[in-house]
């Protein structure tokens, strides 16, 4: 049985967890009320740790130097997925999260001599630290002064998320916050109701991964989605290798270091607490001054009042076309064994999207890898390799609803570009359309259209009540139910 939400009761406490930033706010109202950095600075309790007990119970006990053995896979980890601090092997007691300003809080903490990792609640796009989903949703309601208990929780979830995680998100909801209904909807099907349609093609560029999604009546069609982990971060990892370049080799100064009279003890902080810092630095220049040209091969000029660069501790830089450029990655295709190269020897990067879409002007549309294969595909392939796995009836109408979503899809040029390369690689008499709604709502239109479906009268015997959740359970109700 379903909860019947009716009169004032409609809209709920929305709230769309993202890589880098996690917006929350009331159903029914224009835009997120808390928009919360989700990379959040955690202090262990330096003593104790979690283990699992005996019957998977969790147990406290004190830490061992076993503990703080770096896992096999870190130098990999480190590169590949997150540039952040890892934890110790067994999960340890959390002392305290550092939401805000977590570089300047966190560099504190190394002065002290004390540390911090810097956590995030997905890697590669898939929901995977619980305990920052958990901190980031308790700080919202905090913020709000609401909670599950008061009224139903909509949650959206990665478009690709496993019924594994969707039911794990069910029993936080439920369980740990005491929700009395709640709802899971995949992010592209709330990207594509902020833009006004029940079936689009969802362009999300995120900062952890960008995807291509087809929805079609309000269904994500899941053998389409086509995801890359090429996002905003992978944006700030090349323009920071580009602006180290431009300092000489010097890496730029975080603000947290400059602040820190004298930053002495800044070349101590550890290395991926450092890049952490770093970045923020670097994204700043790729939103304020990052742009795509209109169309492949076009030249960017740079305006008058963007040709320098201030860092954070005074340093004048001279911006080049390279760096405002930078978000061009986005549409940048190069396999997998090449980037491996890459951290050999230098120079050896093989841009492959230019051949690719040339060539494939003139060829018959050919099949696809399968979804998330080992090539990093450019952006206008990943679009055709989408509508290649949909069926050819469906394929008119999303060309002609492609809807862009995410702050990675706010650089200026994004929409024309990705029209461009489209019409180019797509050698059929179909044309395109690229919807791009305001900035505004690019950034925050998951949550928008999460805030669009609580509100409307004919959701509201959709929640899930917990009645449901305790008869059922959540994996039953995810199978059932949502997948
Ligand atoms: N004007 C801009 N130009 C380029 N990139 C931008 C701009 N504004 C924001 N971004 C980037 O957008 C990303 C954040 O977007 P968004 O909030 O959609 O991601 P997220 O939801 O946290 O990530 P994900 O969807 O991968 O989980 C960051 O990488 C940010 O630097």
């Amino acid at each position: 049985m379903s909860v019947a939400m009716g009169g004032d009761e409609t809209g709920g406490f929305v709230g769309d967890v993202g890589t880098a930033v996690s917006k929350f706010g009331f159903g029914g109202e224009d835009a997120p009320k808390g928009v919360l950095s989700s990379r959040l600075g955690c202090v262990f309790d330096q003593n104790q740790a979690y283990v699992k007990g005996s019957n998977g119970v969790p147990l406290l006990r004190e830490l061992t130097a076993e503990d703080y053995k770096v896992p096999d896979d870190y130098p990999a980890r480190l590169h590949t997925r997150s540039p952040f601090v890892a934890p110790p092997q067994n999960q340890q007691c959390v002392a305290k999260w550092l939401h805000g300003d977590v570089s300047s809080l966190g560099a504190a903490r190394f002065d002290k001599g004390e540390s911090c990792v810097v956590r995030s609640p997905l890697v590669d796009g898939e929901l995977d630290d619980w305990d920052t989903i958990e901190e980031l949703w308790r700080e919202a309601f905090e913020r709000a002064k609401t909670s599950g208990a008061e009224q139903p929780v909509l949650a959206a979830t990665p478009s690709d998320a496993t019924p594994k995680h969707r039911a794990q998100y069910l029993e936080l909801l439920f369980e740990t916050f005491g929700c009395r209904a709640a709802y899971l909807a995949r992010n592209a099907t709330l990207a594509a109701f902020a833009a006004g349609r029940a079936s689009a093609l969802v362009v999300d560029c995120g900062a952890g991964t960008t995807s291509v999604v087809p929805v079609v009546d309000g269904y994500v069609l899941m053998k389409g989605i086509r995801t890359s982990k090429r996002g905003g971060d992978h944006v700030d990892a090349h323009a920071h290798e580009l602006l180290t370049k431009l300092c000489g080799g010097t890496e730029p100064v975080p603000r947290a270091a400059v602040r820190r009279e004298g930053r002495k003890t800044y070349e101590s902080w550890p290395e991926a607490f450092r890049k952490f810092t770093q970045r923020e630095t670097v994204r700043d220049l790729k939103e304020s001054y990052g742009v795509i040209p209109k169309k492949w091969g076009l030249a960017v000029g740079l305006k008058e009042d963007k040709r320098q660069f201030f860092l954070p501790d005074g340093t004048i830089v001279d911006v080049t076309t390279d760096l405002v450029r930078a978000p061009e990655q986005l549409f940048e295709g190069v396999e997998e064994e090449e980037v491996v190269k890459k951290e050999e020897e230098e120079p050896s990067i093989k841009v492959v999207r230019d051949a690719r879409v040339g060539q494939r002007a003139l060829q018959p549309p050919q099949i696809q890898p399968p979804i998330n294969d080992p090539v990093v595909a450019a952006l206008p392939e990943m679009v055709k390799g989408s509508l290649e796995r949909v069926d050819v009836d469906v394929r008119k109408d999303l060309l002609l609803n492609i809807v862009l979503s995410g702050g990675g899809s706010c650089a200026p040029g994004t929409a024309e570009r990705l029209h461009s390369d489209v019409a180019l690689s797509l050698c059929a008499p179909f044309k395109a359309k690229i919807v791009a709604p305001a900035a505004f709502e690019r950034k925050f239109g998951v949550w928008i259209g999460g805030s669009i479906l609580s509100s409307l009268g004919s959701f509201q015997q959709m929640w899930l009540s917990k009645k449901e959740y305790d008869d059922d359970g959540p994996t039953r109700l995810v199978e059932g139910r949502w997948d």
